[in-house]
């Protein structure tokens, strides 16, 4: 049997116990979207919806991620572990109450969510009855990786709650690296999964329809006869195994259960989530195409370290194709495709402690007329 038709077998011979939903999470850039589509693709026959949620005003994924067609469903901008309750369960009720049976769920989160909030939102509420969380798989970005360098209770947690690990992007460093990346991944979470690839290359029976996700460990199902929403009662088991809360995270400590709907609520711990791991985004778009070698010189000279990712869909006045742009930490790549709608530039940079106003600047004076006359395309 092959990889892709025994996960459609073992999907449909699932015991029905409600929707199973994989919680895809990993660090910025770890290769999330890169699993996704690998899952999208090879899933056949198994009808699977998928919920993005994108840290950055203009949603970029949707635009990246393959055959998304109507099954794909894209939450507004934002963290979703913060927005999650009504934001999320209202995207989780439109997958359900779709007239075509959907098989499987897949929710990506963004790289700085932190997975146990989301997970939470399924066992915490009504939706514990009609989903199945089967687990949640990390991606861990071999050659990024560095705690210290993140600096993020977030990225420390997608570690902590994963059930299956995978250590992405094998193909960019040596042996020893990922020797020592899978001891210190041990360290954290010993009993995790732990798999390495290249390009999110996985065997889909190994991280889908696993059921490797225990419910008990972290959240107390039998006080939740009358809760609404309220997660307050998580055990946090997990939690107090580690010492790590360094940071005080406590605004985002999963407590969850006053939120009610609460909206200025949301958008405080959405503000403090963020603050605490200093990270913020700027979009930029524009109607105007990017001359190759300001954009060049931007990101050879100007660009800070602390942009940890970016990514875009490009115009190039001397290119007629559409570029996707992809930065993670100092490494970036620009590929070629075609164009479907109206040229235009979209960009998503993240990163800690930006100076918003000069970047956008910067950007602005990479810009310029189109001209009639093109060149030959970028990068020839
Ligand atoms: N060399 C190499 N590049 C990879 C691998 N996996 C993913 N990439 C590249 O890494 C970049 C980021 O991948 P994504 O899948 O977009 O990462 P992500 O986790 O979805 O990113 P965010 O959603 O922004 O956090 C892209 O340019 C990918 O093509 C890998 O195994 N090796």
């Amino acid at each position: 049997m092959t990889v892709a038709s025994s996960a459609v077998a073992s999907a449909l011979d699932a015991p029905k116990l409600g929707l199973p939903v994989t919680i895809i999470t990993g660090f910025l850039g770890s290769g999330k979207t890169t699993l996704l589509n690998h899952i999208l693709t090879n899933q056949q026959g198994v009808k699977t919806a998928v919920l993005v949620n994108e840290f950055g005003e203009i949603g970029i994924d949707n635009e990246l991620i393959v055959s998304t067609s109507e099954d794909m469903v894209e939450l507004s901008n934002g963290c979703i572990c913060c927005t999650i309750n009504s934001d999320l369960m209202d995207a989780v009720y439109r997958v359900l109450e779709r007239p075509e049976k959907i098989d499987y769920l897949v929710v990506e989160t963004t790289g700085l969510a932190d997975p146990l909030p989301v997970a939470l939102t399924f066992l915490g509420s009504e939706l514990r009855d009609l989903t199945r969380l089967d687990s949640i798989v990390t991606v861990v970005d071999a050659e990024n990786y560095s705690l210290d360098l993140f600096n993020s209770q977030a990225a420390y947690n997608q570690l902590l709650y994963g059930d299956i690990i995978l250590l992405n992007k094998c193909d960019l460093v040596s042996e020893s690296r990922l020797q020592e990346l899978e001891a210190k991944i041990r360290e954290i979470k010993a009993d995790a999964r732990l798999l390495r690839t290249t390009q999110a290359q996985v065997p889909l029976p190994l991280i889908l329809s696993v059921a490797l996700f225990e419910s008990d460990r972290y959240f107390d199902s039998r006080d939740h006869s009358d809760c609404d929403h309220d997660h307050g009662h998580c055990t946090h088991e997990a939690h107090d195994h580690h010492e790590h809360n360094h940071h005080d995270h406590s605004a985002c400590d999963h407590d969850h259960g006053h939120c009610e709907h609460d909206h200025d609520h949301h958008h405080e711990h959405a503000a403090n989530h963020l603050e605490i791991d200093g990270f913020t985004s700027l979009s930029f778009q524009s109607d105007r195409p990017f001359a190759i070698r300001k954009l060049q010189h931007f990101l050879d000279n100007q660009l800070p370290t602390s942009v940890f990712r970016a990514k875009g869909i490009l115009w190039f006045d001397e290119s007629a194709k559409r570029h996707i742009f992809h930065l993670s930490g100092k490494r970036f790549s620009i590929d070629d495709s075609e164009w479907t709608g109206p040229k235009r530039n979209q960009l998503v940079l993240i990163g800690q402690g930006l100076d918003h106003a000069e970047l956008q600047q910067q950007l602005e004076a990479c810009l310029t007329l189109p001209s009639t006359t093109r060149g030959k395309g970028f990068g020839r």
